[in-house]
């Protein structure tokens, strides 16, 4: 039986790059999706929202002189192109999906409106949420905490490259040890940067509980769906 009815999957960006330099990674992509379909056949409705890191970051851009917010709307764009790939690639393997934006675009994609994208859920559709959340100055994650609360999801899963919440960025720091559970206060106040502090501390608010596990590790997000220890869980 799984654990939740409905969660709100955090994809990587830039997990999507597989071992290429940028961009979509064929292989990768199609792997993440066939372990969203399981997850979807065990009757667990799915929402999306997937960052843009393997395209363009609007940090970036703002520190090589370009306008923050300009960039930001870049990093925005860069969410939908992944959003449609993941889409597309959803319905070769036999997933219906739907994908909503938060920036109007509509001879792309339709715009997101809430008690549309409910219905799809209902229904038994996934959701991609693309453009985060159509605001500049905020990322993905935080579109994924705040599209969690509003589509009532028991869950955010971050599903990234790494297996779990650690005491330094274990890219950095080898001696980083790996919590199994950590508080939204001692993440936050620990400055934790696996998430942005305002995605924590929307989830803290609405109680909203996270996992963060590696999608890189098969059958991973299976097993976090099914209530299996994977990875950290960050909670109130
Ligand atoms: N304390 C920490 N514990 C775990 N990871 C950390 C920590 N601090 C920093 N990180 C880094 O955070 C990264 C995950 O967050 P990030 O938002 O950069 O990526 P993402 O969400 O996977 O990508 P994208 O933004 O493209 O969706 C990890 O790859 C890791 O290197
Ligand atoms: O609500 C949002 C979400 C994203 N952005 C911009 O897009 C990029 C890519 O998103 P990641 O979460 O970093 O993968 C981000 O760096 C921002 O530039 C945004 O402005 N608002």
């Amino acid at each position: 039986m799984p654990a939740y009815k409905r969660i709100l999957l955090k994809l990587s960006g830039e997990a999507l790059m597989g071992d290429d330099a940028f961009g979509i990674n064929r292989a990768t992509i199609v792997r993440m999706v066939q372990e969203i379909r399981e997850v979807t056949q065990t009757g667990v409705e799915v929402a999306v929202v997937i960052g843009g890191g393997n395209i363009f970051r609007g940090v970036a851009g703002g520190s090589v002189g370009m306008d923050r917010a300009t960039a930001d709307y870049m990093g925005m764009l860069a969410t939908v192109m992944n959003s449609l790939a993941l889409a597309d690639t959803m319905r070769q393997e036999g997933i219906v999906a739907r994908v909503m934006s938060a920036i109007g675009i509509e001879q792309v994609v339709e715009p997101y409106v809430r008690p549309k994208a409910l219905q799809y859920l209902e229904e038994g559709k996934v959701v991609v949420f693309a453009a985060g959340t159509g605001n500049p100055f905020f990322t993905t994650d935080t579109a994924a905490a705040l599209r969690g609360a509003e589509i009532g999801a028991e869950i955010v899963l971050k599903a990234t490259k790494v297996d779990g919440v650690y005491s330094a960025d274990p890219k950095k720091d080898p001696s980083a040890t790996r919590y199994s559970r950590i508080s939204f206060d001692d993440a936050i106040s620990k400055n934790l940067q696996v998430l942005d502090a305002t995605a924590f501390a929307l989830c803290r608010d609405q109680k909203l509980p996270i996992r963060v596990f590696s999608i890189l590790k098969t059958g991973a997000l299976k097993r976090v769906v099914m209530g299996e220890d994977e990875g950290t869980l960050v909670h109130v």
